[in-house]
Parts: C-alpha cells; structure tokens; sequence
C-alpha cells in the first residue's frame, strides 16, 4: 500500500470545488500544500523504483487531495494578507532600492495571478508568467524544465521569480537542475547593473531551518558555486526569502554538492537540493 501516513486524506475530500475551499481555515489550506509536496515526493520516489502499482496508488491521492487546481487555489489564499500574504510585494520593495532600468523584465515561474504586486508595481515593462497549470489567460502553461532556451537577449530576463517553487519540485536533483538552469533564462551580468540579472527565491523557513541535508549556509555554498552573490535576504518565521545577483560565468565552479546529512534530529524533515 503507498503510505497515507501524512495525514493526507483526512480534510481534502470534502473540498470538492474552489467555492469550499475559500471559506476554509489556513490551516487547513496549509495541509492541502503539504500532502501534495510529500504526495509528489513518494510519486517520484516510486517512479524512481519502477513501482507502477504504488504511482496509481499515489494518483489516485493525488485526485482525492483535489488535484492540482485546489492545490492552487490553497496556495492562492496563502497569498491573502490574512494568511501570510503575497511574497512578490517583497521583490519589488527590494528592486525599488536600486535605480532600475526602463525595459526591466521579469520571468515569474510558478505564477498563480497576474495580479500580484510585481504586476501592480508598474516597474516591470514585461512581465512573462508561466506554470505547470495556468488558472489565467496570462499565464502561459508551461513547464520550466521544458522551456525552450533562449536564442538571444530578447528571450532573456533582468529578474526572474521562484517564489515557492524549488520546494514544489519533488527530486532533489531537479532542485539542482532548476537552479542551475536559471542563468540561461538571465540577461548576461554584463549588461546590467547591480543588483541585476537576479533570482528571487522563496522557500518554507522549515526548508532551511529544519531540514538535515539543507541550511541557510549551504543554499549560499550552492548559489555561490553556481556564480551568484547575495544582495537581499529575509528570513521570517515561515517563509525565507533571498535575492541572487548573478556575476559573470568566470565566478561559477562545478563544484557538486551531493546529499550529505548536515543537522541529525528525528523530527526534522528531508529537503535537500543537489547539484
Ligand atoms: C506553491 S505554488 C507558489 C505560487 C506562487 N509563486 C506563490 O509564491 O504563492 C507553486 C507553483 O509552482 C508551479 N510549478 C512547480 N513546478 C513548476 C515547473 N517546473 N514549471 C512551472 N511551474 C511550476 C506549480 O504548478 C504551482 O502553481
């Protein structure tokens, strides 16, 4: 039998629309986040194992939990003030300091609306959102992973934005991957200046503070091999944010960082990037 340890199927099913889910409580809508991470996680783990049985198993979950657009719409009310609010208001605080250039552009991965504050902001000549499952007509359905490379500057990015992202991706290695894949997405550093090309990232605090294979040192240790410095960065007690400018290609080292134990505790939980 696939595990249903996670407390996964107790609230879900009775959510069957998006009407329901409006007027459940945070912490409910916080359980539905978490069951389909940890769902996705023993999905891929399967997959890995060649155990169709326990995938089908896992899917069918999946379904149970209310798939992937109530899973949205929880991750939607999380962006409501009253539930932690909507981490794109920091990025444009943040960019606001610097003395930015007329045509910045921004990628946003994993977007749920075209109305959060990047696209009130009015600082952004072009905004290109993109997710595995677009809720708007502005929102181009689009895997990141398959997204065609650019073919000159005009394809690419001053800021690109992965709020929330990274810890959705089951597979440590696709973590990596995502990571690694950003710099092609970036105008070169050249042509810019400080604090662009950048990433905004955005994780669960409990991704760095609770973790045994991740910390706040090694997410810099890994941003730093792949050519970036940080220039903001704010943790708060459930959400930690971070803004990577990139340098040039010359300060990138292909250094690996396999999964190594670095924090032992029975109670902390398995995030892990690997490179
Ligand atoms: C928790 S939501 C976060 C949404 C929003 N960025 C925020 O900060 O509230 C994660 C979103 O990332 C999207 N996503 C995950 N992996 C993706 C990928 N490889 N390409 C595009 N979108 C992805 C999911 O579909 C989901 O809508």
């Amino acid at each position: 039998m696939a595990r249903k340890s996670r407390g996964i199927c107790a609230t879900p099913k009775t959510l069957t629309n998006t009407r329901k889910l409006r007027s459940v409580s945070a912490k409910t809508t916080r359980k539905i986040i978490r069951s389909r991470h940890a769902l996705l996680k023993d999905k891929e783990r399967f997959e890995r194992e060649g155990d169709a049985v326990k995938v089908k198993q896992i899917e069918e979950q999946l379904e149970d939990l209310g798939g992937i657009q109530i899973y949205q719409q929880a991750s939607l009310l999380g962006q409501d003030r009253s539930r932690g609010g909507d981490t794109s208001e920091l990025l444009v605080d943040w960019l606001k300091q610097f003395a930015l250039p007329q045509n910045l552009r921004l990628l946003e991965v994993g977007a749920l609306s075209s109305k959060n504050a990047c696209s009130r902001s009015g600082i952004f000549a072009t905004i290109e959102r993109i997710d595995l499952n677009s809720q708007e007509k502005d929102i181009k359905q689009q895997d990141f992973f398959e997204r065609p490379l650019p073919e000159s500057t005009d394809d690419q990015f001053h800021v690109i934005s992965l709020s929330l992202v990274v810890n959705y991706v089951p597979d440590r290695a696709r973590r990596g991957l995502m990571l690694k894949l950003l710099r092609s997405f970036l105008l070169p550093p050249e042509s810019c200046t400080s604090p662009l090309p950048c990433v905004f990232l955005v994780l669960p605090a409990a991704c760095i503070h609770n973790s045994r294979y991740c910390d706040s040192q090694l997410l810099v240790d890994i941003m730093t091999s792949l050519g970036y410095k940080l220039s903001r960065e704010k943790i708060s007690h459930k959400l930690a944010y971070w803004l990577w400018t990139l340098l040039p290609a010359s300060s990138a080292t292909a250094k690996p960082f396999p999964k190594r134990e670095i924090h032992s505790g029975s109670k902390r939980n398995n995030f892990c990037i690997e490179l």
